[in-house]
């Protein structure tokens, strides 16, 4: 019988394979390798140095190959000895700091880079790319006289205007002050996800990784740690770094007994690990469902623990938290409460454990 028929899986628009890079003595990136497929945002993200920005400027050809290779579109454009330069590679790119030309106006910064087109359709596409961003209203103006946050549309509009296959963006939010950037990065994510590119972004930030990000690849010492949906690398990280990456961690030891770990506040079922292994225990600090003990003290009620402060955080609390161990030594826990939940200095609570969030790996 014939075998059925699949149609072709779309090629992926950017590829980087088994790219590794040095500069001098340092070992920047090590084996690396990442796919892009088309209408697809992926975000590096890692600890300041761990190789995000050399990843980037590989793909952009800013930095010469020096092991792996690069592909647009499942052809190669860079390989050790043989390189497509930057403005041939059909990518745009969007830096931290805009990287306008100050002495042109809005319209031909964004003009500048479709020299190739007849002048006619240059300024109908420098248009339509400026509408995008809601910045058609600016044409004239220079981009001194311009806020942090419009530079940063032109430049965005810039880089589509040629509607390039891949876009990179490296930090491209983080000249933005706390309010403007969230603002301009929803704006962002929603015009990037128009646009239909395939789009690298660079940043330091989890929480912006999460919000941009269909999927999330972690870096650390210039090694892919973990490559994933937001929702996986948040529930299913691969090891302790990865879970303490992306928010708040309580962390505990604890040995493995008859396939649990005991912990001052439940026991976690690990069947994957060894009798007597040794491990640390994350826990979330939403993990951590917290009841009001029905008596001051408390007395007899399972998984104890003294309230030694809470504060309201706006839509959450946060509650710190003394738990003791079966050996009566005392540990100091985060519990995060959705909306308005503040015991009492002193007070008790009753602590249930939501094992989903909480992770358990062997010490290394
Ligand atoms: N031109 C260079 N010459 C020498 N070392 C470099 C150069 N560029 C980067 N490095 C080193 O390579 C490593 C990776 O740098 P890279 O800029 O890619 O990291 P990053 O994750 O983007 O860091 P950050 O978040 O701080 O920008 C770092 O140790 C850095 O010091």
């Amino acid at each position: 019988m014939a075998a059925p028929r699949h149609a072709p899986l779309p090629l992926p628009s950017l590829s980087l394979d088994k790219v590794s890079h040095r500069y001098g003595a340092k070992q920047a990136l090590s084996d690396v390798s990442l796919s892009i497929s088309p209408g697809e945002i992926v975000c590096l993200v890692g600890p300041s140095g761990c190789g995000k920005s050399t990843l980037l400027r590989l793909a952009a050809g800013l930095e010469t190959i020096q092991e792996g290779s690069v592909a647009i579109a499942g052809q190669t454009i860079a390989q050790p000895g043989s390189s497509l330069p930057p403005e041939r590679r059909g990518i745009g790119l969007v830096f931290q700091d805009y990287a306008l030309f100050p002495h042109l106006n809005v319209l031909d910064n964004v003009r500048f880079g479709l020299n190739r087109l007849p002048a006619g359709e240059r300024d109908e596409r420098a248009m339509s790319a400026l509408e995008q961003v809601g910045m058609e209203g600016f044409i004239k103006a220079f981009p001194h006289a311009l806020s942090g946050g419009q530079q940063q549309r032109v430049a965005l509009a810039r880089a589509m205007a040629p509607r390039p296959a891949v876009l990179l963006l490296d930090e491209p939010f983080s000249g933005l002050d706390t309010r403007l950037r969230e603002s301009v990065r929803d704006e962002t994510l929603h015009v990037l996800k128009r646009s239909g590119a395939a789009t690298m972004i660079v940043t330091h930030d989890p929480e912006e990784a999460m919000f941009l990000a269909d999927r999330i690849a972690l870096l650390r010492d210039g090694r892919l740690v973990q490559v994933g949906s937001p929702t996986a690398l948040y529930t299913k990280p691969v090891d302790a770094f990865a879970a303490s990456f992306f928010g708040e961690v309580n962390q505990l030891t604890g040995i493995v007994r008859q396939g649990r770990v005991d912990t001052p506040v439940g026991c976690l079922t690990v069947p994957h690990l060894d009798e007597g292994v040794a491990v640390d225990v994350l826990i979330r600090p939403e993990a951590l469902r917290l009841t009001m003990a029905a008596d001051g003290d408390g007395v007899g009620v399972p998984n104890l623990a003294r309230v030694e402060a809470s504060r309201l955080l706006g839509r959450t609390s946060l509650v710190h938290l003394c738990v003791s161990d079966r050996d009566g030594r005392p540990h100091h826990l985060h519990a995060r409460a959705p909306g308005h939940f503040l015991p009492e200095d002193g007070s008790h609570v009753s602590v249930t454990l939501e094992p989903r969030q909480a992770f358990v790996f062997e010490k290394m």
